[in-house]
């Protein structure tokens, strides 16, 4: 899929601007804080409804406005869709073809994205609630189902917590009613490390692939699933053994739980482990071997979700080619190059990109204006 046009109104530092872009590569060129980061975040609303920076839609209206809007026109498989977006200080509405959709949770999907930032590239060396985090949001996009047993599993885990602390207090006795609320979360975490497993499994494949590209066949990266609970062989597991072995390890655990007043099992606590020629690149590895991981990490779910949905998402890279050597540039730039409308953002562009992208679309930005260059030929003059 690809957005052919995008015209947006009072959104961040724009007052108006209308562009059509290119299929393949569009570069954003210009200086800091002149708005080449708004552009893709209005991009990035158009398709999730929301911000990937901020909570606060208020901050998306142009200082001393009240509404903004963001149009695209959406070319994919199935045709042309025009999607629109009005935010206002009342709250936001969501349009396919100007028709207003009742839920905004219907109109997400519609248009996928994957945004790249240099904050990424700390997926690897992060906290694991980073990359736990990375996998909700990606497999939830993908997989409804995904989404809807996690934030079971999250409500029924803070009732647990809640029911834990009473018990270390002292302020209840009954363990019946523990065992009770330890066997829904059971059932959920089952249901949520089985999805993970399956999917880390094929977004596994995709990344070792593009990490030995990266790295002229040197590294050949595994992804690992590290639970609270030993997976042993994790191609065999199926969800009842998953789900028999939390509400053993809750049993066996009863008197430290309460004793710490807090559930110590489960995907909850689960990460991801980076294993490159199999040792921990997280403990081992350079910051450059970390970098090159959750670059094929992040380029591997272009191709994840083009196997699950058919379609190939839009990608929008944030600065990130300034954070990379020269041939991890190369790798990204070939890996994306006549597959995947990239929207690429910089404040100037170097050699490798100005030789390897070719006929890339170039907007230069300047304090929210954009404009295009002017050919060469007609330069001449
Ligand atoms: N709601 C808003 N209304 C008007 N201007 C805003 C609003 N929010 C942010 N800005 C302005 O947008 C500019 C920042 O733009 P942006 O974040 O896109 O920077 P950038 O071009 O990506 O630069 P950098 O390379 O430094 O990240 C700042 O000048 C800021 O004052």
């Amino acid at each position: 899929m690809y957005l052919e046009e995008l015209s947006i109104n009072n959104f961040r530092n724009y007052s108006e601007a209308k562009l059509t872009f290119s299929p393949a590569t569009n570069i954003l060129i210009g200086k800091n804080a002149q708005g080449k980061t708004n552009l893709l975040e209005a991009i990035y609303v158009l398709a999730m409804t929301r911000s990937h920076r901020t909570n606060n839609d208020h901050e998306l209206l142009r200082f001393k406005t009240n509404s903004a809007t963001i149009r695209g026109t959406l070319i994919n498989q199935l045709g042309k869709t025009k999607l629109g977006i009005d935010l206002s200080n009342k709250g936001k509405k969501a349009r396919v073809n100007q028709l207003e959709q009742a839920k905004l949770s219907q109109y997400i999907g519609k248009m996928n994205v994957i945004l790249f930032a240099p904050e990424d590239l700390s997926l690897v060396k992060g906290s694991p609630a980073v990359r736990r985090r990375f996998i909700d949001m990606e497999f939830g996009q993908i997989d409804a189902n995904y989404l809807y047993n996690l934030s079971q599993y999250k409500a029924v885990l803070k009732q647990r917590n809640r029911y834990l602390k009473q018990l270390q207090q002292k302020k209840v006795t009954d363990l019946l009613l523990l065992d009770v609320f330890s066997d829904q979360l059971a059932a959920f975490g089952a249901e949520i490390i089985i999805r993970r497993l399956g999917f880390l499994t094929k977004l596994g494949k995709f990344a070792a692939k593009l990490q030995l590209q990266i790295t002229n066949q040197q590294e050949s990266l595994k992804l690992r699933y590290d639970s609270t609970i030993n997976l042993e062989d994790q191609k065999m597991i199926k969800t009842d053994w998953i789900y028999k072995k939390l509400k053993e390890q809750y049993r066996q655990q009863q008197k430290k739980e309460i004793f710490q007043g807090t559930t110590l099992s489960g995907p909850h606590r689960d990460d991801l482990a980076f294993l490159i020629n199999e040792k921990n690149v997280q403990l081992y590895g350079s910051q450059g071997q970390q970098r090159t991981a959750a670059l094929s990490v992040k380029l591997a779910e272009v191709d994840l979700m083009h196997q699950e949905t058919g379609e190939y998402p839009i990608l929008l890279l944030d600065d990130v080619l300034s954070e990379l050597d020269g041939a991890r540039q190369t790798s990204l730039i070939k890996s994306i190059q006549n597959r995947v409308q990239t929207f690429l953002t910089t404040p100037s562009l170097n050699d490798v990109a100005r030789q390897l992208i070719k006929d890339p679309k170039v907007f230069i930005i300047n304090q929210g204006k954009i404009s295009e260059p002017v050919p060469k030929e007609e330069n001449k003059e």
